[in-house]
């Protein structure tokens, strides 16, 4: 750390007791390791009982404990707050486990959370549920947000990506089993293509299948053709390549079919009916599609083009509805993705189940993407501000949202990756006729100087 940081450090920590204010720190990490994690700490343990009882978090307690109190302790009775059951502390904030009391439910708790926030002084206090009666309590010291760091623990398991820092401090992962297709929307400039390379950098690393769809001529997937087994940069193209895709399905549905046919006759394995339950030595390799903006596939300007569109439409809408089983999944990009796009483009877009808005300009972009989810998500998006490039509001169907924010990260880096991983590329015949051509790496030129150098003593 250089002498400038730690002074930019040293200068709060001086008044460190007037409290948590670090907006202007260089390192908040390193300040609220440091100042703020024991000062919220504290403050947390000493007012504990008192605040929850004046954010209305306490219940009377049981007449059995009121009498004892009163007969044995012989102390004034007091309302019985959520019992703490575990507190840890974080480079990005604090942990708090809590078993709700009868009477208690964990949307008390997050409605009091802003409450809770200011009478600890922490930057923000999300409430996630863990179990039936006990909630979790993220606190977080300052704006993570501000500077992406992921966390050092990040999820995993077959076909789970960590893409995003959420807002409580942990990972926001895309997780293909469980959301199988999703969509990305955003206006100019919001982050989208950089939500985009941090999906490419991490399932680069992993044993699938990438398929890129870029018709902005292939500029933002180009630089990861080493990894790519498929690419399309028109809509020629790309119709071509959805067509081999959906073959593909077919052929992986016989597959699954065949395998069913010989479990059941032989009474010898299990019975599935998607790829993750077959043997790994027949199972097919995943095969994650991803189109960077969908408007520019669904553009049209004569009437063969309209015939193309709508065939892509419809197997899209195929791809959507059934893909998931046999392993083969969608990730969709784009500024809008309304019902002007064409016929059919709501009923895929009902489809993508996962959906992520960055910086919207209008309130319909914002409802295309989160309308099905919660007013208060679609809200959430409208008010992204425009230096805050990155930041999104991430959603699932189960009416679940919250902010995320992707690590900053360059093509560069993202193209050396797919390159370092370009072996992971799997075979798949169905698609090697749109296999991009991949640049050979030229070595490096030597310099030859423009003047011969001449002794000094010539
Ligand atoms: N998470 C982030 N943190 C910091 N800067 C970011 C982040 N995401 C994007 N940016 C910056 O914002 C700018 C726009 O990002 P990006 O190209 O991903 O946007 P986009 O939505 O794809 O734009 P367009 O639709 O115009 O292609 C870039 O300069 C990028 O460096």
């Amino acid at each position: 750390m250089d002498l400038a940081t730690l002074i930019e450090i040293g200068t709060p920590l001086a008044g460190a007791a007037g409290g948590l204010g670090y907006a202007k720190v260089k390192a908040p990490g390193v300040y609220w390791s440091l100042v703020g994690l024991p000062v919220a700490l504290g403050r947390f343990h000493f007012t504990y009982a008192s605040t929850m009882d004046v954010c209305g978090l306490t219940v009377a307690p049981s007449r059995l404990r009121a009498f004892m109190v009163r007969t044995v302790a012989r102390r004034e009775v007091q309302p019985v707050p959520p019992k703490i059951r575990r507190v840890a502390g974080s480079a990005t904030g604090m942990r708090v486990r809590l078993r709700l009391p009868a009477g208690l439910e964990p949307d008390d708790v997050a409605a009091a959370s802003n409450r809770l926030r200011h009478a600890w002084g922490v930057h923000a206090v999300h409430v996630a549920e863990i179990k039936p009666g006990v909630v979790e309590l993220r606190m977080t010291g300052y704006d993570v947000l501000r500077t992406v760091r992921m966390p050092r623990r990040l999820p995993s398991g077959p076909m789970v990506v960590p893409v995003a820092l959420r807002e409580d401090g942990t990972a926001f992962a895309r997780n293909y089993r469980e959301i199988p297709h999703a969509l990305t929307l955003g206006a100019n400039q919001s982050g989208k293509s950089m939500y985009q390379r941090n999906l490419i950098k991490q399932l680069a690393k992993l044993p699938v299948a990438l398929v890129g769809i870029d018709c902005k001529r292939g500029v933002e997937q180009t630089p990861y053709a080493p990894r790519l087994s498929a690419l399309a940069t028109d809509p020629e193209q790309a119709a071509g390549l959805l067509d081999a895709l959906v073959g593909e399905m077919e052929a992986r549905f016989d597959l699954l079919k065949d395998y069913q046919g010989t479990a059941l006759s032989t009474l010898n394995g299990d019975i599935t009916s998607d790829i993750w339950g077959l043997p790994m030595r027949v199972r097919p390799v995943p095969i994650v599609v991803l189109v960077d903006e969908v408007a520019e596939l669904f553009l049209t300007a004569t009437r063969k083009d309209e015939e193309r569109r709508d065939r892509m439409v419809t197997q899209l809408i195929r791809l959507a509805q059934m893909s998931r089983a046999v392993g083969i999944y969608l990730e969709i990009c784009g500024q809008r993705f309304g019902a002007e796009l064409g016929k059919g483009a709501t009923m895929l877009r009902a489809q993508l189940t996962g959906r992520v808005v960055h910086r919207v300009n209008d309130k319909q972009t914002a409802e295309m993407g989160l309308g099905d989810i919660s007013p208060e998500a679609m809200h959430a998006a409208t008010a992204i501000a425009a230096d805050r490039p990155g930041v999104a509001v991430a959603g699932d169907a189960s009416g679940g949202w919250t902010h995320i924010r992707t690590p900053l990260t360059s093509i560069t880096d993202t193209a050396a990756v797919c390159r370092a991983h370009a072996d992971l590329v799997p075979d798949l015949p169905a698609l090697a006729p749109f296999r991009p051509d991949v640049p050979e790496i030229a070595a490096p030129v030597d310099v030859v100087p423009l003047a011969r150098p001449r002794p000094v003593t010539d």
